[in-house]
């Protein structure tokens, strides 16, 4: 009998796989960080070959944990990381390069190229992207480039270029299969996500050839199978999306005007806008959204590339916590950051403001700032960014938005959510599964194999388990966000010549 589907979420910073039930319940979980490789400056980089292992190791791991055994799957479900590139060769399975990160900066300066060639309307109008050196399109010419005899190799079609879906999915079907899917898709600016193919002059401009490309299916279906050997049985791959496009499905946000915000690594708030893709004017990225039945939905995206990160950055380098979930009780020791404001713009700042120059700012610091302060500081800049997001998105697609749903690592924190919703003036809704990417990839492969009916089946799986209602003066909000305003704009265009 098949009792579980199996998600597996390959995020920034960590391998995980969950195993959900019916209910949507996790039943077993297995998680491994990685390496984070930051080569210069602004550049990051994972390997590949580690992100594969680490991503089998917490399947097996999570398989054996409850003593499952691979019958009992009903079907595999893949959310990743997007945008980040990976190039490999058919022949022998190994990357020509490191993965580049969806953070990395390294193509900055080519996107800029491409601005003054031109081609940003066109990209705008073809992929619905803002040109960014966050996109996989300038990484893969930037491997092509770099990487000796790799683009000969490339038009002799030796190589193929993979996100980290169709990475996973080569290595589960042991080279068989070369897929991946719309939403993944949308996120490399190649993609033309009105005509759902490849674009031509994109290639031709970045001199990417097409046979490098995987097969572009829906989010929900076969796309292969394991090899036997890997599980001791052969489990049906029916589902991929990457992982903010997960998370609105996970959240159950399928009708037109629903809202969900991710705290992970990033931050990313998207808004389903049904089979109308809503254009923006003001920094938003159209992209596809996942779902269920191979009809092609669109979002709105507003994306934020430091937000957990931050907290990781406290942790690791500022040492100023031993855990990422102490910020809570440092952060309510204080009353408030003592007019502190940290704009965490490590790695440029992205929506609205999309300014790949900007750099990490303090400020407003005075001889009593302590390090409470400093951590209150980092935490309300999550809700600031998100803020500067929501804004935009009610004022372009016309929704008020009244109720926040959020999910991610960083949801967990009382103190932000309260903020968020102080600062938003709206009711935050937290569900008790935060596991909401994971749970997404899971739903896309259990419906496509039967294991769930359809999204009604699922819906009723979605549970509350805290809301946080707004408890602030409009006094306060406008004062602290002014100050948050002036803040952003001292970090903008520090790097640039
Ligand atoms: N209680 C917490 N308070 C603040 N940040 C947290 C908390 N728990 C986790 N985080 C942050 O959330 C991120 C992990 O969330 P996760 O959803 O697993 O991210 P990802 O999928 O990007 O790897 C980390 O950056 C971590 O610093
Ligand atoms: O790893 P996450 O969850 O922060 O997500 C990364 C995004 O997919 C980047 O676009």
């Amino acid at each position: 009998m098949k009792k579980y589907v199996m998600a597996l979420d390959q995020g920034t910073t960590s391998s995980r796989c969950i195993l959900f039930d019916k209910k949507g319940n996790i039943c077993s979980v297995a998680q491994k960080e990685f390496e984070q490789i930051y080569p210069k400056p602004g550049w990051v980089e994972h390997d590949p070959m580690e992100i594969w292992a680490s991503q089998l190791s917490v399947a097996t791991e999570a398989i054996s944990k409850i003593g499952a055994s691979a019958d009992e799957i009903a079907s595999i479900g893949i959310t990743n990381q997007r945008e980040t590139t990976v190039v490999w060769n058919r022949e022998t399975g190994m990357p020509i390069y490191n993965a580049i990160v969806w953070q990395c900066r390294r193509t900055a300066e080519r996107i800029d190229q491409l601005k003054e060639d031109g081609l940003t309307d066109y990209v705008k109008e073809t992929t619905g992207l803002i040109p960014d050196a966050y996109f996989s399109a300038s990484k893969v010419a930037w491997i092509l480039d770099h990487v000796e005899g790799a683009r000969e190799q490339a038009e002799n079609g030796d190589l193929a270029f993979g996100t980290i879906d169709t990475w996973l999915i080569w290595n589960l079907t042991r080279g068989e299969v070369h897929a991946t899917d719309y939403t993944n898709a949308s996120r490399t600016m190649m993609f033309d996500i009105h005509k759902l193919d490849w674009d031509q002059k994109i290639l031709d401009y970045f001199k990417i050839p097409k046979n490098m490309l995987p097969k572009v299916k829906p989010s929900s279906g076969i796309f292969g199978y394991t090899e036997v050997g890997m599980f001791g049985e052969s489990i049906p791959i029916a589902g991929a999306a990457g992982d903010q496009q997960s998370a609105l499905f996970g959240q159950c946000c399928f009708d037109a005007g629903e809202v969900k915000n991710t705290y992970g690594t990033g931050c990313f708030l998207l808004m389903n806008t049904g089979e109308k893709a809503v254009t923006s004017e003001n920094g938003l990225l159209t992209t596809i959204a996942a779902s269920a039945d191979g009809t092609v939905q669109y979002a709105l995206e507003g994306s934020i590339f430091v937000a957990g990160a931050a907290i990781q950055w406290l942790r690791d380098e500022m040492r100023m916590i031993r855990k990422a979930a102490d910020t809570e009780r440092y952060a309510t020791a204080v009353e408030d950051t003592a007019g502190v404001y940290l704009v965490p713009a490590f790695t440029g700042i992205g929506a609205p403001y999309w300014d790949p120059y900007a750099r990490g700012t303090v400020v407003g610091i005075t001889r009593g700032c302590k390090k409470e302060h400093f951590i209150r500081a980092a935490l309300e800049s999550m809700a600031y960014q998100t803020n500067d997001i929501l804004k935009v998105m009610e004022e372009e697609s016309g929704v008020q938005i009244r109720t926040l749903k959020v999910d991610g690592g960083a949801s967990n924190n009382n103190f932000l959510m309260q903020f968020q919703s102080d600062i938003l003036g709206v009711d935050v809704l937290r569900p008790q599964c935060v596991e909401t990417t994971a749970l997404g990839a899971a739903y896309l492969a259990g419906i496509a194999v039967g294991y769930w009916e359809d999204i009604e089946d699922v819906r009723a799986n979605w549970a509350l388990s805290r809301t946080f209602h707004a408890d602030m003066t409009d006094e306060k909000r406008r004062h602290l966000l002014k100050g948050w305003k002036k803040a952003v704009g001292r970090a903008f265009e520090w790097v640039e010549d």
